[in-house]
């Protein structure tokens, strides 16, 4: 594993208009940044405004009670404002803000038309599949951003991650390692909305669809929500780690539908056998998760969609943390997502909200 390292290129990104690892540096240094963004005392103080999308969600499906919701499109409103929230340390504010929400609104439905198609991608399919017009757009978008974030700069003590970004931005030069160049800032932020939004959405729909096909593991799901969360109060973040079986059924939808099936693409950086299998140096290497998730020698029944066999497990085992070789939904080793603490808790309270607010059934 330790001669496996990440691609310093993406595939469909070249005409993108700022850095996406380009440097052999900047891959390493937006991983520090990237983890930066996701300390635990970052994410708990902004708690409030993830609640406040999901509660959005919420009372819009509540007010189309009866008519067919687009998960998918709720799901991904839903992670992309929370995500650009907890950007810029705060809400979207004052009429700048409010320009820069529609803004936003229109390049996600046309995000949400390219996700929506075939998926060709083997890297983060929203990113490779960007055309000129939507890659414009978004240069648009993250300079509107960048823009709120310097001038909120001015009146708050308190640095969102974007403003400490600019500050490393403004540091610039040759001889500081942790400079940053424009580019790079709206890379990292490129990376990080669409890195986070594609995923999660897809994790949502795909536990929205297994628990639609399997209705008995649906009811248990939504007694382990009333018994945890009890039938007349709203999910609260402090509730999730409490719901084991939503937790299983999570996990074996991260089993069966991995969310990025190969991985992020390594290369080999030296010639090695592995497996009896010859890798020259310099080799493309793809992990096949999919696969591996599926794998008889590993799993009973692998193409049975049962969250129970998550159940039982000893603590620890078939977490996915990347300590486990056969289940890595999130990857493993320096590549490891480094959104997975975000992601854990949107993921979770979105699909609980969703589930404890309501009945659902195909249309
Ligand atoms: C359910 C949601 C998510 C899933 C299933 C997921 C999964 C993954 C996977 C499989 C990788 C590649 C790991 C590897 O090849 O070893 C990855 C990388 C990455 N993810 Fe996530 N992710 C999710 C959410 C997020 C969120 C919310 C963010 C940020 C806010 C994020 C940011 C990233 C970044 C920046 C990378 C690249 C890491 C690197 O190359 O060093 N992800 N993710």
């Amino acid at each position: 594993m330790n001669t496996l390292r990440t691609h310093t290129s993406r595939q469909g990104c070249n005409d993108i208009a700022f850095d996406s690892y380009s440097s052999p540096n900047w891959k390493n240094k937006h991983k520090v940044l990237a983890s930066e963004l996701l300390t635990t005392a970052r994410l708990n103080a902004y708690y409030g405004l993830r609640r406040e999308q999901v509660m959005k969600a919420i009372s819009g499906v509540f007010k189309n009670i009866g008519k067919p919701i687009d998960i998918g499109k709720l799901a991904f409103l839903v992670a992309t404002n929370a995500t650009i929230s907890i950007i810029l340390g705060g809400k979207f504010r004052g009429e700048k803000g409010d320009t820069m929400k529609d803004h936003f609104k229109d390049i996600s439905s046309e995000l949400m038309e390219l996700i929506g198609k075939p998926n060709v991608s083997d890297i983060f399919p929203a990113v490779a599949r960007l055309s000129k017009e939507i890659n414009q757009s978004l240069n648009e978008l993250l300079e509107s951003v960048i823009q709120v974030a310097t001038e909120e700069e001015k009146n708050e003590e308190k640095l969102g991650f974007l403003q400490l970004l600019l500050h490393l931005e403004g540091k610039n030069n040759e001889d500081n390692a942790s400079s940053l160049t424009m580019n790079q800032v709206k890379g990292l932020l490129a990376e990080i909305v669409i890195g986070g939004t594609d995923t999660t959405t897809t994790m949502v729909e795909w536990t929205m669809a297994k628990l639609i096909q399997h209705l008995k593991i649906l009811e248990k799901t939504k007694n382990d929500l009333t018994n945890v969360v009890g039938l007349n109060n709203v999910v609260e973040e402090s509730h999730l780690p409490n719901l084991r079986y939503l937790n299983a059924v999570t996990k074996e939808t991260f089993r069966l539908h991995p969310a990025l099936p190969l991985l992020v693409p390594r290369y080999s950086a030296e010639s090695r056998n592995l497996g009896g299998y010859n890798i020259p140096k310099g080799s493309k290497v793809f992990l096949n998760m999919w696969s591996i998730h599926r794998d008889s020698h590993v799993w009973d029944n692998p193409l049975e969609f049962k969250p129970e066999r998550f159940l039982n497990d000893v603590p620890g085992k078939f977490d996915y943390f990347g300590n486990d070789f056969r289940f890595m939904p999130f990857g493993s080793g320096r590549r490891k997502c480094s959104g997975l603490p975000l992601a854990e808790k949107m993921l979770y309270l979105i699909l609980a909200s969703m589930l404890h607010s309501f009945e659902w059934k195909l249309p």
